[in-house]
């Protein structure tokens, strides 16, 4: 478990970070993506999985532009829990709320970054009975520490590789409400 902070090193931590993204330029890539997704999705019935905590603000964004019949679930899976690298093991904290057999799924999440987490969630998700399954990512993080083969099916953008936070990525349990990307200073 991470140690706690305080008001004032948390409000530092945002004074101090470099903005990568704009609410603006979150709000276009969602646009990009929800155009993207419609012209793939749209008659396919899909059921939409937000993968908690990260993914909840990226789905909530987006669902709203998605216009076609779909319904919605949630999962939560954690491999960081609370803290700035990632445990091995991915924790499942709730599996998926609605059956998958026979469905076409698609899986939002706030960030692709070393990967683990998306590759295990879509191996649960096939392992579930998924028809087929995509996957829709906020931001992917460029580097080559990839430790998956998997393919992205729709990214909203780049982001260069650094801690970042905003949009349900958090800083050690916090700053999920951020309304742009940041960076953290020095990570
Ligand atoms: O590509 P990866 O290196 O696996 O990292 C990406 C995952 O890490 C974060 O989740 P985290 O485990 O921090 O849980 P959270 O959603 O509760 O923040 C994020 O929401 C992604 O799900
Ligand atoms: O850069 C990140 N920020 C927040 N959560 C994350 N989970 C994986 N990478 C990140």
């Amino acid at each position: 478990m991470s140690q706690s902070l305080t008001l004032e090193e948390l409000n530092r931590v945002m004074a101090e970070a470099d903005l990568l993204k704009s609410a603006a330029e979150v709000d276009a890539a969602l646009n990009k993506l929800a155009v993207e997704i419609t012209g793939r999705l749209s008659t396919s019935l899909p059921v939409v999985y937000g993968i908690m905590n990260g993914g909840l603000v990226m789905a909530g964004q987006l669902l709203t532009k998605l216009n076609f019949p779909l319904e919605q679930g949630y999962m939560h899976a954690t491999r960081y829990r609370g803290e700035t690298t990632g445990h091995t093991d991915l924790q499942w904290q709730a599996p998926p709320s609605i059956p998958m057999d026979g469905r076409t799924v698609l899986i939002l999440d706030d960030i692709f970054d070393e990967g683990n987490t998306l590759a295990e969630v879509v191996k649960a998700c096939h392992a579930q009975g998924a028809k087929e399954v995509f996957t829709a990512v906020l931001v992917n993080k460029l580097h080559d520490r990839k430790n998956t083969d998997l393919q992205i099916d729709f990214i909203g953008m780049d982001v260069e590789d650094r801690y970042v936070f905003g949009c349900g990525m958090d800083y050690r349990g916090y700053w999920r409400n951020a309304p742009g990307i940041y960076a953290v200073k020095g990570m």
